[in-house]
């Protein structure tokens, strides 16, 4: 490295010290705490994203946001070329330049890490970064900081796009890498204009069908509702009402969006009796999640749950039926019937109704860890991989191989058949892969694939629920000592350390009809979770207290003390 890029280093970084006595690790989505303590990390997540593009020679990007958590909370996360998260061979580099006490301190280990990975480091290749970030308030002096680390690359360009949803900027980031438009603008077109697209190829029967096609969304006071309420103007045949949009003065994530909904099943603020029956969905802070709800009725605040595991059942009987039609009848030709191979990803937090269900349409149901990195990596495995966590976060993938077969499909169907039932299902499947998000999960775009699948279908929410019956679940937090004491194995569903947990978890779990029961460390909070599910909702709630009172009595404030 030349000496005047490691005085620009050291210059830059002493300008923001890390926080004394904090440990920070790159988590599930990225860094997150406090917004207050977060300075010299994001300063140092620019370099880290500077050095990432030099490394991969494309664009890269660094968003701003904490999600679903609280809006004093703030996080920081990169995006990889391909739009995905950070390749996860980076992640420890992150922790280590994190956690750096002093500026030659980090300097050394960017030093090291410059000629370990052998970062094209020459002054030729210029690093390009976009930056995004939510609507938390701390965000724009956060961006600043990331601007900062970033400026002490040399050559390295920060392009801001200011506030944007998280999948949003990751369907910029792999559009800008691919040479296609990569504003918001083409974002809002692509999938305003696929979701036109499978409306009109709407059956005839079910046109017919007078489906109530107006959908009620809790924005989260978040940059969802404000993304939204663009995006609703752009649509024919959809009646969008948004709520919480932020503009009301509520607050981010207060009692309202996606993880309030799916965790404490009751209604979100500016929601209720009004409502009952009415077909409600929520974002959360950074809308990359979504679930849907209605108000059964008006005498309690309880609400039924349409979760992230409806929805990705929802969506695999419609790209299954599809691709039944694709390669049925009169299609002898084996060039004319490439079956693709359909797979569907999740984790422990699926609920079991779910997995059984999907396994009995015959597909393939994968298990991964939490965190929407794993899922990904598991459904780009397949020709079309579909993967959801139960909060409603997941996307469909589409490999280039399968989709560049059926651009061709298409175009021989429009020669010999135009219209037919095949070349509708061709365009169906096309337009399906160009709504939902390739790069990441996103609340919006599953937002309209929904309500394309359900006119479609001719299906109210109601008729959607009944796919299956959940089985009942309760989902706990625990705050304890030191969460990283707990550590699992086989998809997170089994407790390694500390020892003798897992035992006393499992001899709880035998107590109850259909109990399924598992416990981990956040990588976003600083708690252990645990879920349960029984065969009662009693049960369900008496084996996640049970358990949580064995997580503390092994971890918790008590034990240490003793
Ligand atoms: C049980 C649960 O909902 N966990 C969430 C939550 O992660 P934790 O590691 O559980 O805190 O936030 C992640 C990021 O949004 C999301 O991917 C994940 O599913
Ligand atoms: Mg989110």
């Amino acid at each position: 490295m030349k000496e005047e890029q490691s005085l620009l280093l050291l210059q830059s970084s002493s300008l923001f010290a890390p926080p004394k006595g904090v440990k920070l690790s790159y988590g599930t989505a990225g860094f997150r705490a406090d917004a207050s303590i977060l300075k010299s990390t994001v300063h140092r997540v620019g370099i880290l994203t500077a050095l990432r593009s030099l490394k991969t020679r494309s664009v890269v990007g660094l968003m701003i946001t904490a999600s679903h958590n609280k809006v004093t909370d703030n996080g920081v996360k990169i995006v990889d070329p391909s739009g995905g998260m950070l390749s996860q061979q980076w992640e420890p580099f992150a922790d280590q330049i994190a956690n750096a006490g002093t500026p030659e301190a980090l300097l050394s280990l960017i030093t090291e890490f410059i000629e370990k990975e052998k970062i094209p480091f020459d002054g030729v290749q210029r690093a390009e970064i976009l930056l995004g970030r939510d609507t938390r308030p701390s965000g724009e002096s956060l961006l600043e900081a990331a601007k900062q680390g970033i400026s002490s690359i040399f050559g390295a360009m920060a392009l801001d796009l200011g506030v944007l949803t998280t999948p949003q900027l990751h369907w910029m980031v792999r559009a800008r890498n691919k040479s296609m438009a990569a504003t918001e603008p083409a974002y809002f077109e692509q999938i305003s204009s696929s979701f036109r697209c499978l409306v009109e190829l709407i059956p005839n029967e079910t046109k017919s069908n007078k489906m109530d096609n107006r959908v009620v969304v809790d924005g989260a006071d978040g940059v969802g509702g404000e993304k939204l309420e663009v995006l609703k103007n752009m649509l024919t045949g959809l009646v969008i009402e948004v709520r919480n949009t932020g503009k009301g003065g509520g607050l981010l994530n207060d009692g309202v969006g996606a993880d309030y909904v799916q965790k404490e099943k009751v209604v979100p603020r500016g929601f209720g009796s009004n409502d009952v029956g009415i077909r409600c969905a929520s974002l959360d802070g950074d809308a990359d999640r979504i679930v849907y709800f209605t108000v059964p009725d008006n005498s309690s605040s309880r609400i039924d749950l349409v979760d992230g595991d409806k929805m990705l059942s929802l969506f695999a009987l419609f790209i299954k039926e599809q691709l039944c039609i694709l390669t049925e009848e009169g299609n002898q030709n084996p060039n004319n019937n490439y079956q693709a191979r359909l797979g569907v990803v999740q984790t422990a937090y699926a609920n079991g109704a779910s997995t059984d269900f999907l396994k009995q349409l015959g597909l393939e149901v994968i298990f991964t860890p939490t965190g929407v990195k794993h899922l990904h990596e598991k459904a780009a495995q397949f020709d079309i991989g579909i993967y959801f966590e139960a909060n409603g976060h997941g996307t469909i993938l589409f490999s280039e191989s399968w989709l560049s077969w059926l651009e061709a499909r298409n175009n021989e169907l429009i020669l010999v058949s135009e219209g037919s039932e095949q070349q509708k299902a061709a365009l169906r499947l096309l337009s399906v892969s160009k709504l939902i998000n390739q790069a990441v999960g996103d609340a919006l775009s599953s937002l309209l694939l929904v309500e394309a699948i359900l006119q479609h279908k001719g299906w109210s929410i109601h008729k959607w629920n009944e796919l299956y019956q959940d089985l009942t679940s309760r989902q706990l937090k625990v705050k304890v000592v030191d969460r990283t004491a707990v550590t699992t194995t086989n998809a997170e569903t089994i407790a390694v350390s500390p020892p003798g947990i897992q035992e006393a978890i499992d001899a709880e779990t035998a107590k109850y009809p259909k109990g399924r029961c598992f416990i981990r460390p956040s990588g976003t909070e600083d708690v252990i979770r645990v879920y349960a599910e029984a065969s009662t909702q009693e049960g369900a709630d008496s084996l996640a207290n049970t358990v949580a009172k064995i997580v503390d009595r092994f971890l918790g404030f008590g034990s240490s003390e003793q």
